[in-house]
């Protein structure tokens, strides 16, 4: 495995900064007695010591540091393109990966007490301001239905004047539609199943049905100038049917390719595949829809979330969804837990050199300024590792 310039570890009681010497480093073993150790140490032991034995190529610190006494870049917090560079399994990867952030709409949609809508406006305040370019913010959907996004109106008012994001939202049908665009929506979403039993328990009507709604929207989108996202849900597996066929994903996709959809995500509603079965549901959805108007969306139930991301990178996919700190869940898929948490996407594509343009530091403050509202741990692993490092994401 590649190491990278700017990455650390200890060793005995000195912390190595590794930088770069000609090609190519490996990981050793001394990686873990650099984790065994910083768990050991006071914060107050830190402060008193000082940087000794500095050299171009290979600085030393003298005596165990504390975590705010690491590199400015510690681990994959920001993007590291020279480790892969050189790398010919890597150099397949992206330059650039387009995050979708659906934390305000998919990861709060589940959520059983009502966030106010001062809070979401925040919260999307918060992801714009980190880098992500789009930010999926609510959903025109039937209120007896989905109670979380009753107030769907309110936030799109409120986010009107925000600059520097694409504030998608979702529309079941030319009802929720019309209102979103009165709402002042630019961009909207429609969403349909390849599960015949997952389409009638989410939006109350066969997949054919949903359909033929949705070539409604994506008429009145096309006749106002509005981009329409397509979303296909239970891509591998449905709560209520199990296995789902490619080729019920290949007939979806096709159909919201034709209406014309600009991008179609490709959603493991439940979380259940590997990529043992999104490789071949991607290779047989690309048959009819190019590879660069697919997306996916993962969510991490059985925690295949990230390999299956790196698997559809490895295909060809360079547009990915994600939630901060991992909030989500579909309220008609039982058992389904959040959604990939967008800081992980980002530690991963940083690792990977692959560009995203997201402040994982900011992104960490939107997690944290969420978890805290709604009263639990984030969902990212990344999240929780480096706030433990660096005492406090602001310090990123
Ligand atoms: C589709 C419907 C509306 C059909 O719901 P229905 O009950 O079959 O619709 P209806 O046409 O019979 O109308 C019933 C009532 O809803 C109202 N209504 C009708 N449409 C709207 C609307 N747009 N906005 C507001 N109100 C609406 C309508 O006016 C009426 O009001 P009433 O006369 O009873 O007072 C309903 O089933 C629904 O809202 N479902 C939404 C379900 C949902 O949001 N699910 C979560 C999103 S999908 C998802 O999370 C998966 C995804 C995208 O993330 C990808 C993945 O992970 O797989």
């Amino acid at each position: 495995m590649a190491v990278c310039p700017g990455n650390s570890f200890l060793h005995g009681n000195f912390l190595h900064i590794i930088s770069r010497r000609g090609r190519g480093y490996e990981y050793t073993e001394e990686v873990c007695p650099w984790r065994r150790q910083m768990r050991n140490v006071s914060r107050g032991d830190f402060l008193n010591r000082t940087p000794a034995n500095m050299s171009r190529n290979h600085r030393v610190f003298r005596s165990v540091p504390d975590a705010c006494y690491l590199t400015d870049r510690p681990y994959s917090s920001h993007c590291n393109d020279e480790c892969t560079r050189d790398n010919k399994l890597l150099r397949s990867m992206p330059g650039f990966v387009k995050i979708v952030e659906v934390g305000p709409r998919d990861g709060l949609q589940n959520e059983k007490d009502i966030v106010p809508t001062v809070v979401k406006v925040e919260l999307i305040k918060m992801l714009v301001s980190s880098g992500l370019p789009i930010v999926e913010a609510t959903s025109f959907v039937s209120p007896k239905w989905v109670p979380q996004l009753a107030d769907a109106k309110d936030v799109m008012e409120a986010i009107r004047t925000v600059e520097g994001g694409r504030f998608p939202v979702l529309t079941p049908n030319l009802k929720g539609f019309e209102a979103a665009v009165a709402a002042g929506a630019k961009e909207v979403a429609i969403f349909a199943s390849a599960s015949e039993s997952f389409s009638k328990s989410n939006i109350n009507c066969s997949i054919e049905d949903s359909l033929t709604r949705y070539r409604d929207v994506a008429l009145a989108a096309r006749k106002l100038s509005i981009p329409v996202r397509g979303y296909i849900s239970c891509v591998v597996g449905c709560p209520l049917e199990g296995v789902v066929s490619p080729s019920k994903v290949t007939y979806v996709g096709k159909e919201l390719y034709d209406m014309g959809c600009y991008e179609i995500s490709l959603g493991d509603t439940i979380g259940v595949g590997t990529p043992g079965t999104v490789i071949p549901m991607l290779e047989d959805v690309i048959d009819v829809v190019p590879i660069d108007k697919l997306a996916v969306h993962f969510h991490d139930t059985y925690g295949q979330a990230l390999s299956n991301i790196l698997a559809s990178l490895q295909m060809g996919i360079t547009t990915v969804d994600s939630s901060v700190s991992g909030l989500g869940g579909c309220p008609y898929a039982k058992g389904a837990s959040g959604n990939v948490a967008t800081e992980d996407v980002v530690y991963m594509l940083n690792g990977l050199g692959v560009k995203t343009n997201v402040d994982l530091g900011k992104l960490m403050l939107a997690g944290d300024f969420i978890c805290q509202h709604l009263g639990r741990q984030s969902g990212s692993k990344t999240a929780i590792a480096l706030s433990r490092i660096r005492g406090h994401a602001s310090k990123l």
